[in-house]
């Protein structure tokens, strides 16, 4: 059965997306052979010369969260680097382990569970199980499987959300609430913005989506990727992963070195996303990450991305451009924004030309 499945890109999105199968299916039937609408170009491949060991990004301890010393670590880490660990961070490792485990069981469901919740299927735009990326306009595809739930509200996770886990990530996302909110905090204070009001709440954390993603063993791992280079349109991501590891960070020299973000138990890995690059005029950096694909081990990982409202208009913020700083973004309404992001391919950090003056 397996050539006939790997042989066109119809049969393969039959398989993967419109069965339900995803590149779990794939994986699990023992294809010996990457399908080629998986092999991704050559400059698209990370290899051992292009990771850089010597670097790495700031881990940072939570615990005295108000000592001025975390507060400094914290902004300094997401202007050099947009992306740090947190640990003592108040969210306890077991509602952690939970989620992980939910992960697991919502992606163990059979194809025909799984696939109520497809784009075609879903009974909201909220709730998608998909693959890939954007599967419609990558030139190839991503090896990787994920659920997308968009919160709403408590009531409509109940009633739409899949029961397999939706218990255990709505507690995930009420728990990392305060941690989220602390660090947004900690940023706004470096920028001159010393309290969040209802109208500034909801530009940096209005909306927020998490997404559950499953990356099975994949028998070619070195032909095709995880996740493309990409950066994230949110304002922070808060993400989770498990003991596996293959994310990556572009390194700070201007050559294309990649660093490893090595799975550190009980941490969370914070990044900054577009959303708060544009608000903060470009103080604060989105950087470019990638997920390599393994060829012994499944990978799950549960970003949480926290994002403005759809309805609302970003730009950079008043208190950041009040001493004569030139506006370098303009106004975009976020949801053009998101929309943009998800009608190509992955292409690093091409999405904030979109709002570029
Ligand atoms: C999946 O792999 C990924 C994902 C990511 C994500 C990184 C992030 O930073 S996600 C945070 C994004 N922010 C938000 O979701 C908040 C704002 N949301 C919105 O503005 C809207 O919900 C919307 C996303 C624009 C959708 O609005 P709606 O009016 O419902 O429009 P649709 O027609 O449903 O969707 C438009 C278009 O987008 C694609 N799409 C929608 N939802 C998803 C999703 N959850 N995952 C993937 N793609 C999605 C879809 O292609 C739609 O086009 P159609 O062809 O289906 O019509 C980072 C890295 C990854 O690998
Ligand atoms: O799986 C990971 O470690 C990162 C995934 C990611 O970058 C994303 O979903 O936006
Ligand atoms: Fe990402």
């Amino acid at each position: 059965m397996a050539p006939s499945i790997t042989q066109s890109l119809d049969n393969v999105t039959d398989f993967v997306i419109l069965q339900g199968n995803g590149v779990k299916g794939l994986s699990e039937m023992g294809i010996k052979c990457l399908p080629k609408q998986y092999i991704q170009p050559l400059e698209e491949r990370i290899t051992k010369s292009k990771i850089v060991s010597q670097e790495s990004i700031p881990i940072i301890d939570m615990l005295n969260w108000d000592d001025p010393k975390v507060a400094e670590a914290i902004c300094d880490a997401a202007e050099k680097w947009g992306f740090f660990q947190i640990v003592n961070h108040g969210v306890p490792l077991q509602v952690l382990e939970n989620v992980k485990n939910a992960t697991h069981q919502f992606f163990g469901l059979s194809a025909e569970e799984k696939r109520q919740y497809s784009k075609e299927n879903s009974p909201s735009n909220n709730v998608r199980f998909g693959t890939s990326f954007s599967p419609e306009s990558e030139k190839a595809l991503e090896w990787k499987d994920y659920l997308s739930l968009f919160y709403v509200s408590d009531c409509e996770a109940s009633a739409l959300w899949p029961p397999a886990c939706r218990e255990e990530v709505l507690e995930y996302m009420k728990r990392s609430e305060i941690v989220i909110r602390k660090l947004l905090d900690v940023l706004m204070k470096r920028l001159n913005v010393t309290e969040i009001d209802k109208t500034k709440e909801s530009f940096l954390m209005g909306s927020k989506r998490i997404n559950l993603n499953y990356y099975p063993t994949c028998p070619n791992p070195e032909l095709t990727v995880g996740v493309g280079r990409h950066s994230d349109v949110s304002t922070l991501t808060v993400l989770l992963q498990d003991d596996i590891g293959g994310l990556y960070v572009r390194g700070r020299s201007d050559d294309d070195s990649w660093v490893h973000v090595p799975p550190v138990r009980g941490s969370l890995v914070i990044n900054v996303g577009d959303a708060l690059q544009i608000m903060s005029n470009g103080r604060y950096k989105s950087i470019e990450h990638r997920v390599v694909a393994n060829g012994s081990k499944n990978r799950i990982s549960v970003p949480i991305f926290v994002n403005p409202r759809p309805c609302n208009i970003i730009c950079p913020l008043p208190e950041v451009i009040a001493n004569e700083e030139k506006a370098i973004y303009k106004e975009v309404l976020y949801s053009d924004y998101v929309k943009h992001f998800f009608s190509k391919g992955h292409d690093g950090k091409m999405t904030i030309e979109f709002a570029k003056i």
